[in-house]
């Protein structure tokens, strides 16, 4: 314990705000620490008070009198109301030039609201993404700062020390002003919910097509964590395979009730690119699956009920078959990410906030839950060209999902054939269809549309607006 003014202040100890308290502490800074119930304050320095210089706090007066000047002062607690009621105790307790740091998983129109809000009264907000989980908050998450460059240079020196390193790089970075750091937070998270749906789908069909037991699949999934697919989540999916239930000594994965929760943040991805005309299937279905999952009601009133395939046995050999859906989880990974820096991207053109998209990679590649060796691939694809259509017209992507989407037309075909749901998957190899094809059918639905409701459609041939008359003498006229 200290009682010279602490240089940074933490609130809210749970998981999250414990952890990168003690990371500051750990990292040489002395940091006031509080939380609403003061059980978790004084845990926290009396467990770990020795890792560091840390200045408990009964109250927030009491952690705003904690520290020097400007104050800089992260809030860790429940997104949502609970981050509105602390900012509105705090405020009036604050001076002039002071920094608000929200680092919870908060809606970026949020922070956008929050930061208009503070910056009349003379004070800095800053929404910063923080992932890494519990052990990345201790250890180095990723931070996705936003707010004004001004705040992000006082805070700089200690979320950069505190992140995680990769090839001595800090994965932290301004990522934007105004609330370009959750949004890219939420995006992060979206991609999460994506890369785990494609996970999962892989799973499901090596039991279900090879019947393999849990064990053997996670042999799979080790095997498949070094290569093109390495990756945190590829990693800890082999290890909850390997995991045996203590109580039943059957696979722990067989005893989980199959129902996946959701705190919002691949909702709100889904929400806000509907708004921004982004296509982000792979992250929509993986909201839905996750939906479905939870859908007790009608999962019961149809499951053994509704016919499924009268031959569920497929044809295929072990080990090619386990060739084919890596490359289809490798192929359909690569869909979402290109979906997810689409997104990005539009967002970035409609707020103004100029991110740098290969600065987002570099960031992901420590800390962070989908930290991969690709995105290495994805930094130097944007390196060789900042204004970049789609990551999968990069040549590496382009030619990565070239190798690969034989076998993935083949797993999408196997999974249709033997009613193994694989949404992911199927999601992902339309988009990459789509994004290739050189007409759509969309021509047919500007037809419908002008028929039923004169909405007009343009044409090939010649520029302007066209309306046909069609319950009269059929001839077009200009709209
Ligand atoms: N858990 C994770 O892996 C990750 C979480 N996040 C985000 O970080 C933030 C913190 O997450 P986590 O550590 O899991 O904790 P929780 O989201 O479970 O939040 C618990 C904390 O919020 C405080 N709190 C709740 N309501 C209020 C309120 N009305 N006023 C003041 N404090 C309140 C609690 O105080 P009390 O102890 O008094 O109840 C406690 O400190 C969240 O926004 C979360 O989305 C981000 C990345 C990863
Ligand atoms: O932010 C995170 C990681 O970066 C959390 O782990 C994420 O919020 C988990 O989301 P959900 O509970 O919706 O699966």
């Amino acid at each position: 314990m200290s009682s010279a003014p602490a240089q940074i202040g933490v609130t809210g100890l749970a998981v999250m705000g414990r952890n990168l308290a003690r990371n500051l502490a750990r990292n040489g800074f002395r940091v006031a620490v509080h939380n609403r119930s003061k059980g978790r304050t004084d845990a926290l320095v009396e467990e770990f008070g020795h890792e560091g210089e840390f200045v408990p706090a009964d109250d927030l007066p009491a952690l705003v009198q904690a520290l020097e000047q400007p104050r800089k002062i992260i809030i860790m607690v429940k997104a949502g109301e609970p981050t509105d009621a602390v900012i509105d105790e705090l405020v009036p307790l604050l001076d002039q030039g002071d920094i608000v740091v929200d680092a919870g998983n908060a809606h970026f129109a949020d922070t956008r609201r929050r930061e208009n809000a503070l910056k009349e009264k003379g004070l800095h907000f800053v929404g910063s993404g923080v992932s890494g989980g519990e052990e990345g908050a201790l250890n180095g998450p990723s931070i996705m700062p936003g707010g004004s460059p001004e705040s992000y240079a006082a805070l700089e020196p200690m979320l950069t020390k505190i992140s995680a390193h990769v090839n001595g790089e800090p994965c932290c970075v301004h990522v934007g002003p105004d609330g370009a750091g959750h949004f890219v937070k939420m995006l992060h998270n979206g991609i999460e919910y994506a890369d785990m749906q494609l996970i999962a789908e892989s799973y499901d069909l090596l039991r279900h097509v090879l019947g393999l037991s849990a064990a053997e699949t996670a042999d799979v999934f080790r095997d498949w964590n070094s290569g093109d697919l390495e990756s945190f989540l590829i990693e800890i999916t082999a290890e909850v395979l390997s995991q045996v239930d203590e109580s039943t000594g059957q696979p722990f994965v067989d005893v989980v009730l199959d129902q996946a929760e959701q705190k919002g943040t691949g909702r709100w991805t889904v929400q806000v690119a509907l708004d921004l005309g982004i296509p982000v299937s792979g992250m929509a279905e993986a909201v839905f699956g996750r939906s479905l999952s939870g859908d007790v009601v009608r999962r019961e009133a149809a499951a053994g009920v509704l016919p499924g395939p009268a031959d569920t046995k497929a044809d295929v050999d072990r080990a090619a078959f386990i060739e084919d859906v890596r490359h289809a989880l490798y192929a359909s990974k690569l869909v979402a990410y290109a979906q997810g820096f689409d997104a990005i991207r539009a967002a970035s053109e409609q707020y103004g906030w100029d991110i740098d998209l290969g600065a987002m990679a570099k960031i992901w590649r420590g800390g962070c839950i989908i930290r991969a060796v690709f995105l290495d691939r994805i930094k130097e694809a944007y390196d060789r060209d900042p204004n970049l259509p789609s990551l999968l017209v990069d040549d590496y992507f382009k030619e990565a999902v070239a190798n690969g989407q034989e076998a993935w037309r083949r797993v999408v075909a196997t999974a249709a054939s033997v009613g193994v749901p694989a949404p992911g998957f199927s999601a992902a190899l339309s988009y990459y269809d789509g994004l290739r094809a050189e007409r759509l059918p969309a021509a047919l639905i500007q037809g419908l549309r002008d028929l039923f409701g004169a909405h007009t459609y343009r044409r090939v041939d010649r520029d302007g607006a066209f309306h046909l008359d069609w319950s009269g003498d059929r001839k077009e006229h200009s709209a």
